[in-house]
């Protein structure tokens, strides 16, 4: 059986090329060797919709994928099916609509700070918005407490950048050190929030994540100030550290399509007449917007590459892999293909709004696909969408140049934007 082709040309540019301009290396690499090729010695590109669907499908079986953020301490480990059920049951789509006002008044006070005028950095702004929202809907009147050891553990995976991705997971590195003691300093935090909650016999009467997810510990019998808290920092990690770059491309399209911008204003201004009635029905309203935030993330998919290792001997698009040998799969490199999008390199949300012309199925992940979809999926999509209805409905955005990074996550790193309120008439809410 083949093995996959080797670029030994120099064709294809060498690891500086790589460093500078990851996307457009693969890209490049695929057009030239094929589907499937080989990056690096042992380390092989998986593009094109079959191969994709096949790693991403069996993962846990031919392949695997990397460990979480973070491990839990062996303490914690033990799965119970109930609370897990219960704790993916909070991230679906008709919980996230029911309690989708606490994410639009999180977005509406988003909008209302926003300086006018000046030129703004809008990545931290942004990241520490959706990060607030996303604690309020898991913490309700908590979220506060928690939003201070949040921030800091975030700025602390800062810190870690590329020096490291060479280290083994296992090596004690200061900077490793540093954020996992306070990855427990935040644990810790979250199980002091349900202890005080399970003194006063109140699991959270506002319909917050923590207090469905203490009920169903408290069916279960398991203890949620062991079981919850290293999950729940996992979560915000991943709230803050996924959705923000995802709403810096969000504003970033808004300010380099005003049309579409002006139509979202329009759609939005009697949805959000009101942020916190916005429910389900009031989002299915946004179609416009919802078109516009799922052709901003299949440009820019934020987790663009997802690395598996071969696990067991296994055969993907007519060539052998090894086990040990790693593979990347990438949303971008997919979404950017035009066998599964027509005229893939233009930005344009009319795409989605025709239900019969909609992507190949698999075509379009954002989100990823097989055992390790992502989780958070419909309160990701929600908190876009309404950061977008916001922003459009209360500003016409103009930006600077950026430079896109891919180190970690795909994200706008530079956005910087003028806002100036868009002049929608008397009383439009928002
Ligand atoms: C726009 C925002 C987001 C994007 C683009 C995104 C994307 C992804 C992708 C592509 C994966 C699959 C990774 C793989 O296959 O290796 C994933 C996994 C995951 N995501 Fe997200 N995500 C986002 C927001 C969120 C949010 C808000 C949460 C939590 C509330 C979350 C929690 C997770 C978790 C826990 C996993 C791991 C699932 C597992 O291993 O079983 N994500 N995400």
């Amino acid at each position: 059986m083949k093995r996959p082709p080797v670029p030994r040309d120099g064709v294809i540019p060498g690891v500086g090329a790589y460093e500078t301009d990851r996307p457009g290396f693969l890209m490049a690499g695929t057009a030239r060797f094929g589907d499937v090729w080989q990056v690096a010695p042992h380390v092989h590109m998986v593009a094109g919709l079959d191969g994709t669907r096949q790693v991403l499908r069996r993962t846990g079986q031919e392949f695997g994928a990397p460990r979480g953020t973070f491990t839990l301490p062996r303490r914690a480990r033990r799965e119970d099916e109930a609370v897990e059920a219960m704790r993916i049951r909070t991230l679906r789509h008709g919980r996230v609509g029911r309690n989708a006002g606490v994410l639009a008044v999180g977005a509406a006070e988003l909008a209302d700070s926003w300086p006018v005028g000046g030129e703004t950095e809008a990545l931290p702004r942004l990241a520490d918005a959706v990060a607030e929202m996303a604690a309020r809907y898991h913490f309700g009147p908590d979220a506060d407490e928690l939003l201070h050891a949040e921030r800091e553990l975030v700025r602390l995976r800062g810190t870690i950048g590329p020096r490291y991705v060479h280290l083994p997971g296992w090596v004690p590195a200061p900077a490793r050190l540093r954020v996992r003691h306070c990855q427990q300093r935040m644990a810790a935090r979250i199980a002091r929030v349900v202890d005080r909650r399970v003194e006063v016999a109140a699991f959270g009467t506002g319909g917050d994540v923590l207090g469905e997810l203490m009920r169903a510990c408290a069916r279960s019998g398991v203890n949620p100030a062991v079981y919850l808290p290293f999950r729940l920092v996992t979560a915000m990690v991943a709230a803050r550290e996924m959705v923000g770059p995802a709403a810096g491309w969000v504003v970033a399209a808004l300010a380099e399509h005003p049309r579409w911008a002006e139509r979202i204003a329009v759609e939005a201004a009697p949805v959000l007449a009101r942020p916190d009635a916005v429910d389900g029905a009031a989002l299915s309203r946004l179609m416009l917007t919802d078109a516009f935030v799922r052709e901003t993330l299949r440009l820019y998919p934020p987790n663009w590459l997802l690395p598996r290792t071969v696990v067991a001997p296994v055969q993907v698009g007519g060539y052998e892999l090894h086990p040990g040998e790693r593979v990347m799969v990438s949303p971008y490199l997919l979404h950017r293909d035009p066998r599964y999008f027509p005229e893939a390199a233009v930005f344009d949300p009319d795409r989605w709004l025709d239900p019969a012309a909609g992507p190949e199925k698999g075509a379009y992940l954002p989100y990823g696909a097989g055992p390790r979809t992502c989780p958070g999926a419909s309160l990701a999509t929600t908190e876009l969408v309404l950061v977008a209805a916001c922003m459009a409905h209360r500003y016409v955005i103009r930006r600077h140049p950026l430079t896109p990074t891919t180190w970690g996550t795909f994200r706008p790193t530079g956005l910087r934007v003028q806002c100036r309120p868009r002049d929608m008439g008397v009383g439009a809410g928002c």
